[in-house]
Parts: structure tokens; C-alpha cells; sequence
């Protein structure tokens, strides 16, 4: 067999799975309303991997789109409160609808909104792994979306590809199945002439050359970019990842030659230093000194406030920000133990004697390294 079935196969016979839906392929044209016949099929496929024995998550968008028709809107807002407004309204509508469509097959739902902060901070991101695991082990398809009537500009993933690759490390799946309104990724836009097919991705040199582009429909957001690094970040925790149309999702799921695999990257990092790298957005950057980029790169240490030469932008303890070495490059990106405000006094000193003058509480490393990762 060869590596490209040996994954198809993967996929079919993935014990969890979780499959992820763009509001472009589940809306009917215009993209105002959710398209009742294809949320119903797309049901009936996740209560197949039901059957046979396995478990599915469902990541699905369309909370925007479902919202637009109901508050008259023609087209998806371009600011974030209406967008906000749209999606409270859509939610509970789409929810409503796979609710109906699972129960025929028997299936309870469960709805699981996430920000970008629940998947990354520890705390969180242990509570969502719970409630998920939880979730599957009674028997219930979770629904995730993005949290959007709260999430801001700043924490926002926006599409949905990051969050559900995200989801698949949570819940320790054993495949991804992004499902779009493309059949497959092309090797330039589709539209054109001439762009061809990529049934497979094995490794990175198989990107190179490929013009990747934004979103093709009206409400739609990350386009195919957002899903190649999707693939990127669960192939990074050892998961494969299937894109294709939504209307050919039970051969995706079936292991079929339909669309685009993309194959599980040979060296898994641990997936918490993936989150920090792939979802966050940093609040600031924490220039260094060189004797710490040799450290934080070549030693791998935790980041100690000896080697912090500036601060900049404003955030609080748990934040994501940036280590930049003196050029400016950023070289890694970590959860900060402190606040934009205490840092400038902590500067340059050594920890024992920030100790000694501040408290036993300052003694603790500015980032620690489980919380940094090299970019
Ligand atoms: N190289 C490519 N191959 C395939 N599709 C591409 C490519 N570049 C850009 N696209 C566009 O990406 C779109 C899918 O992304 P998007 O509209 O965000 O879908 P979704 O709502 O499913 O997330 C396709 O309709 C297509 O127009
Ligand atoms: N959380 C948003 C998703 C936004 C979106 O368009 O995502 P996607 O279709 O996956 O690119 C919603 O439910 O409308």
C-alpha cells in the first residue's frame, strides 16, 4: 500500500474523528440561509461513523450566515458587532437544525462554543478537553464553534479551520475531515484553467509552488489558506487531515480517492506548544538580549527576566507575546508570567534578586519553557 492509501485508510477507520464544515458549503446561494438538505446528508454521514463504531465532533460554522437571513441582511457584515449580532441569532438556529437532523438517527447533541483563549490557556484548555471527553464518553456528537458573540478582534480565530485542528489535539482524534465548497485543493485557484488536483500531500516540498488563495464564496473567511495550515497544525500532533466538498463527505469519510490528504508530520511536537504557536495572537513582545535567544534556542531554557532588554504593547500574566531577538526577529512565542506593568522593574535583574526585593512570588521565570515554543 502505498502512503497516500495508507492514510485514506487511516481516515476510514479513525476511531475518533472530528469533521469540520465552512459556512460556505452548509449556506444556499447568497449565503443567507443555512441549506436544509445539506445539513441533513452531512448527519447522516457523522451517524455513520456512529455505527460503525466510531466517535465524531462536529466543528461547524454558519452561525454568521444563518443569522444574516433572519435580520434581513443580504450580505455577511464587514464589522465585528454585526457580525456578533448575526451569529447570537444564528447559533441557536443552527444548533436547532442539526439537533432535528441527529435525533432522527437517535443522536443527542451537545454545543460546545470555544475561544481562542480556552484552547490555548491551561486552565481552560484543560476544561474544554474535559467537558469534550465527557461529552463523548455519554454518547453525544459535541457541535463546536467559535464563541463569536464574545470572542474580539484581538482572540479571534475568525474561520474555523484553526479551531477545529485545535479541537482535533484536544480530543486526541485520530483524523480531520475539513469539509468545503472545493473539491479539493487545487495547485492554483480553481477557477482557472488549467489548475489541477492535489490528491495528496506528503510532505512540505509538496506545497511549494501552490498558489493558495482567500475564500472563493461570500461568507466563507480563512479560504484555503486557513486550511493548509489547519492540516499543518493537526499533522504536527500526528493526525491526518482529508479536505474535501461537502457532497462527497461520506467518501471522505469512507477513505475514498476524493479530494486532498494530507499526511501526519514524521516528528510531533507536544500539541500545548502547538496551541501557543498556532492559535494565539501575541499582546506584546519581549525583546532580548543575545546571551538569551543562545538559551531560549539552543538550550532550551525557560526565559528569565536577566535577559530581557525591552517590553512592548500591553497584556497580563497568561498572555501570549513574542520573544524577539535584539534585530527584532521574533525567534519563539510563550505564555507570560507577568504583566506588561511589572516586567520594566524586573528587567536585567536576576531572579534571586528580584527574590530578595520584590517577594518570593517575582522568583518565578518570566516565561516558563512547557510555555514557550520556537517559531
Ligand atoms: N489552491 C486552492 N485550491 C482550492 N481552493 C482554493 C485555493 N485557493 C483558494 N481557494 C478557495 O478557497 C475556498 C474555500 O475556503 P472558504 O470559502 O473559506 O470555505 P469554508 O467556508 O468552507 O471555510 C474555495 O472555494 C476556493 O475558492
Ligand atoms: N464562527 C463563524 C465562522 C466563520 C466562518 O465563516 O468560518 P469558515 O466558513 O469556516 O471559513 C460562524 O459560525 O459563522
Amino acid at each position: 500500500m502505498g502512503t497516500e492509501a495508507v492514510l485514506r485508510a487511516a481516515v476510514a477507520q479513525a476511531r475518533r474523528v472530528v469533521v469540520k464544515v465552512g459556512s460556505s458549503s452548509l449556506t444556499g446561494p447568497g449565503g443567507g440561509t443555512i441549506d436544509e438538505a445539506r445539513l441533513v446528508a452531512l448527519v447522516g454521514h457523522l451517524a455513520a461513523v456512529r455505527a460503525r463504531g466510531g466517535e465524531a465532533v462536529l466543528v461547524s460554522s454558519g452561525a454568521i450566515a444563518a443569522g444574516l437571513g433572519p435580520l434581513g441582511l443580504a450580505t455577511r457584515p464587514r464589522d465585528l458587532a454585526t457580525q456578533q449580532a448575526a451569529a447570537s441569532v444564528g447559533q441557536g438556529a443552527l444548533v436547532a437544525a442539526y439537533a432535528r437532523a441527529f435525533a432522527h438517527h437517535h443522536l443527542t447533541v451537545g454545543q460546545v462554543l470555544l475561544t481562542a483563549d480556552d484552547v490555548t490557556r491551561r486552565t481552560h484548555y484543560t476544561n474544554a478537553r474535559r467537558t469534550l471527553t465527557r461529552l463523548l464518553d455519554l454518547g453525544i456528537v459535541p457541535i463546536v464553534n467559535e464563541n463569536d458573540t464574545v470572542a474580539t478582534h484581538e482572540i479571534r480565530f475568525g474561520d474555523n479551520d484553526r479551531l477545529a485542528a485545535l479541537v482535533s489535539h484536544l480530543v486526541g482524534a485520530d483524523a480531520l475531515v475539513l469539509l468545503t465548497d472545493v473539491d479539493a485543493l487545487y495547485d492554483g485557484p480553481p477557477s482557472r484553467a488549467g489548475s489541477s488536483r492535489i490528491s495528496a500531500v506528503l510532505r512540505p516540498e509538496d506545497l511549494a509552488g501552490v498558489e493558495i488563495g482567500g475564500t472563493g464564496s461570500s461568507v466563507g473567511s480563512g479560504g484555503m489558506a486557513t486550511k493548509v495550515e489547519s492540516a499543518g497544525i493537526a499533522g504536527a500532533a500526528g493526525i491526518p487531515t482529508v479536505l474535501s466538498r461537502l457532497a462527497d463527505a461520506g467518501h471522505a469519510l469512507a477513505g475514498e480517492d476524493v479530494g486532498t490528504v494530507f499526511a501526519p508530520q514524521a516528528r510531533s511536537r507536544a500539541s500545548r506548544q502547538l496551541w501557543i504557536a498556532h492559535a494565539t495572537t501575541p499582546r506584546g513582545r519581549l525583546v532580548v538580549d543575545e546571551g538569551a535567544v543562545t538559551a531560549l534556542t539552543k538550550r532550551r531554557t525557560s526565559l528569565l527576566p536577566a535577559g530581557i532588554v525591552e517590553v512592548q504593547g500591553t497584556f497580563t500574566g497568561g498572555d501570549p507575546v513574542d520573544v524577539c531577538a535584539p534585530d527584532g526577529r521574533a525567534i519563539a512565542r510563550g505564555l507570560v508570567n507577568y504583566s506588561s506593568g511589572e516586567l520594566p522593574h524586573m528587567l536585567g535583574r536576576s531572579t534571586h534578586e528580584l527574590a530578595r526585593d520584590l517577594g518570593a512570588a517575582y522568583e518565578r521565570e518570566v516565561i516558563h519553557r512547557d510555555d514557550l515554543v520556537l517559531l
